[in-house]
């Protein structure tokens, strides 16, 4: 029978193998085949001499297999620890921001004349130089162990872009928390713990559908749930990084697997079904970011708010605790009697808004200041004496109201754009804005540079300055060893670097010397008889009654007082203190009040502890000499062992203020002048 005239439907032959020999089928394929071979052999044939051969061999391809695995998994390990190690690093970078913004070196460049936008773009260009430091080394290591998914064909250029487009898009929003960080320490916990979270939940959260998918190719909803993740996740700067990586990874498992096959699988890693989407996203992140935080500054807003709020602030009705002195400054503001004052503040309020709770700190302040005045703020903790600092410093924007400054043309300008128009301010923050890392000497450099001090001249500046403030000893010292006092003198000195126009001093003498401190006002004094404006806050009224010639006294944002240092103790601090020391702590302080109130009638009880009373004597009709008769003969009989009286001094007045003492009353009725009463001194029995 022939073998090929088989009818449809029909086999021909059956063979039977026994499936655990590997080799069985192929052996009995080929018996069968060489037996259909030699029956269609011509007769004449040797039959012997024609056969089919079958040699088996293992296959190749399952060996490989395995290993491509275990490579699989070592490149997903690398890629995970460079998306660990680059989340850390990246957030080590933000972290001097957020110390410069803390500390208040970023308020004083920018007062010294650096943009928000110059001063960002500068530190983005900088972090990103010195970013390639650390990318060149993890290439370099990439490239020494040649990890084909990391380095074949393109693939070593498309993780160097990867790496790169990581920084450029994670620095940008970094700096946009920078403000809200209380210290450099949280800020970099915090940076790290929010990139390592976004990566780890999204490429684990995608991986697993990923696998998923592999296993149920079948079902679509997986891979399509893959897909629409992937996507959404690229808004997520951790995750185009890692992912891209991750992907890097995976493609190589693929291309060593059907290498076994012959088959070329590898894919360009610069396509849009490979990292493409991914650079694309890190590009725009980075550009959306930055952008952001090149218009998200104060100036901005401020120009914003103003654009809102335009017109002339009314000046509101005085309050019930409003002084007459405070209101006339007011007016002398409003109708323009000031408008020759190079420092303006009309209206002036902050109001600070935490959630549903309001916090007004200052309410409508209103002031002139001409060149050659030192103007005093005082206040007790919280009057508002820093934030109104801050709002003439641009650190925070006023919630109402001006503050402006005459710019040599006579034109009012906002304290804001006064850097534009040429106008130099020095500031001595209440906290030294210092950088650990500078000694005094590149301080004052660096700030000479900023305000545009010619090369020629820098020197001069910045070694009269050293001398001036006694610190050349300290010139090239490390600021982070400079002690208390110092860091205020070198604060001092970046203050008048530019012989500003117009200085604002918070509390420049805190923490120095008594002889530090007469120098220190030696060289403010000089600043106001050389034609600058001054506005100088101190909780010392010792300093304020050495340089101020005019001030105010604040009191819950509000200012009390104001006026010269002499009209504010004829109105307020007339009359007399008397100090008393009794014999024991025991002794009846009620029959001294009695005996006081009966003798000097408006008499009341200032202090009392242990055996010291203090009294305030309003009105003395007989003056000092009559006190002094009264208890020097009444001693023995009130228990007094000794006892002085003196005019209420500046001291005094602030207290009363801080302590309620003073009020709307005592400011109205008592504004009698009271002249002859500084011609006292103090007496000291
Ligand atoms: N960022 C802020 N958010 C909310 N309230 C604030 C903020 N800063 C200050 N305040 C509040 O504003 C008020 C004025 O504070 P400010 O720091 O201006 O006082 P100060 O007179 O400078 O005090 P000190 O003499 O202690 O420096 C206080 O009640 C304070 O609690």
């Amino acid at each position: 029978m022939d073998l090929y005239d088989v009818p449809k439907n029909r086999t021909l032959t059956k063979v039977w193998y026994n499936p655990e020999g590997h080799h069985t089928m192929p052996a009995y394929l080929n018996s069968l085949n060489n037996f259909i071979l030699r029956s269609r052999l011509p007769a004449d044939k040797d039959h012997q001499q024609y056969s089919i051969s079958v040699s088996s061999h293992p296959y190749p391809g399952q060996v490989e297999e395995e290993d491509a695995m275990v490579k699989g998994l070592v490149n997903t390990l690398v890629a995970l620890c460079v998306l660990t190690g680059f989340s850390i690093m990246t957030a080590s970078f933000v972290v001097y921001e957020v110390q410069e913004h803390h500390s208040g070196s970023k308020r004083l460049q920018h007062i010294s004349g650096i943009s928000e936008p110059f001063y960002w773009t500068i530190n983005f260009l900088y972090d990103m130089a010195l970013y390639l430091v650390p990318v060149a080394f993890s290439v370099a290591m990439i490239a020494a162990f040649q990890l084909p998914a990391f380095t074949e064909r393109q693939n070593l250029g498309a993780v160097t872009l990867l790496l790169v487009l990581f920084g450029f898009a994670t620095f940008p929003w970094m700096y946009l928390l920078t403000a809200i960080f209380k210290d450099a320490e949280m800020a970099f916990i915090s940076y790290v713990c929010i990139n390592l979270f976004v990566s780890v939940n999204t490429i684990i959260s995608t991986s697993i559908l990923y696998f998923l998918g592999q296993l149920n190719e079948s079902d679509e909803s997986i891979q399509a749930v893959y897909h629409t993740l992937s996507h959404v996740f690229l808004i997520f700067p951790q995750f185009s990084f890692g992912n891209g990586l991750m992907e890097l990874a995976r493609v190589d498992l693929q291309v060593q697997i059907l290498k076994a096959y012959g088959v070329d699988a590898y894919k360009d890693p610069y396509s849009a079904d490979m990292l493409g989407w991914m650079f694309l996203s890190l590009v725009l992140q980075g550009l959306l970011a930055f952008t952001l935080r090149l218009l998200m500054n104060k100036w901005l807003m401020r120009k914003i708010r103003s654009f809102f709020c335009r017109g002339k602030v009314e000046p509101q009705k005085g309050t019930w605790d409003e002084d007459e002195d405070v209101v006339a400054e007011h007016r002398r503001v409003y109708s323009g009697e000031a408008d020759t004052d190079v420092l303006q503040l009309s209206q002036l309020s902050k109001i600070y808004q935490h959630l549903s709770k309001k916090v007004q700190a200052v309410k409508r302040l209103s002031v002139g200041i001409p060149a050659g005045e030192c103007f005093g703020l005082l206040g007790v903790n919280g009057a508002g004496k820093t934030t109104t600092f801050k709002m003439l410093t641009g650190d925070v924007s006023p919630t109402n109201g001006t503050a402006q400054i005459r710019d040599q043309e006579g034109r009012m300008v906002d304290i804001m754009d006064c850097r534009k128009e040429g106008i130099n301010i020095g500031y001595c923050p209440q906290v030294d804005a210092l950088d650990d890392l500078l000694t005094g000497e590149e301080h004052l450099y660096f700030y000479a540079r900023i305000r545009g001090i010619s090369k020629r001249e820098m020197h001069r500046v910045v070694n009269y300055l050293l001398r001036k403030l006694e610190l050349g000893y300290h010139r090239n010292t490390t600021s982070e060893n400079y002690s208390c006092g110092t860091r205020r003198k070198l604060s001092t000195a970046l203050a008048l670097v530019g012989s500003p126009q117009i200085l604002l001093l918070d509390e420049p003498s805190s923490g120095m010397d008594p002889r530090s401190k007469r120098h220190l006002w030696k060289i403010i004094s000089e600043q106001v008889k050389g034609k600058c404006a001054v506005v100088l806050t101190s909780h010392s009224m010792e300093e304020c009654e050495a340089l101020c010639t005019r001030l105010a006294i604040m009191v819950q944002g509000q200012f009390r007082c104001l006026g010269s240092l002499q009209h504010i103790k004829n109105r307020f601090g007339s009359g007399f203190t008397v100090k008393m020391y009794l014999e024991m702590a025991s002794c009846n302080v009620d029959t001294i009040t009695n005996y006081m109130q009966e003798h000097f009638p408006s008499t009341y009880l200032k202090d009392h502890h242990s055996t010291m009373v203090e009294y305030h004597v309003p009105i003395a009709p007989g003056g000092i000499a009559d006190i002094f008769d009264q208890l020097e003969s009444n001693k023995t009989a009130l228990q007094i062992k000794h006892f002085s009286v003196s005019q209420t001094t500046l001291d005094e007045v602030f207290i009363n203020f801080a302590m309620g003492k003073v009020g709307v009353e005592t400011v109205h009725s008592e504004g009698s002048d009271s002249d002859s009463l500084d011609s006292f001194d103090a007496v000291d029995i």
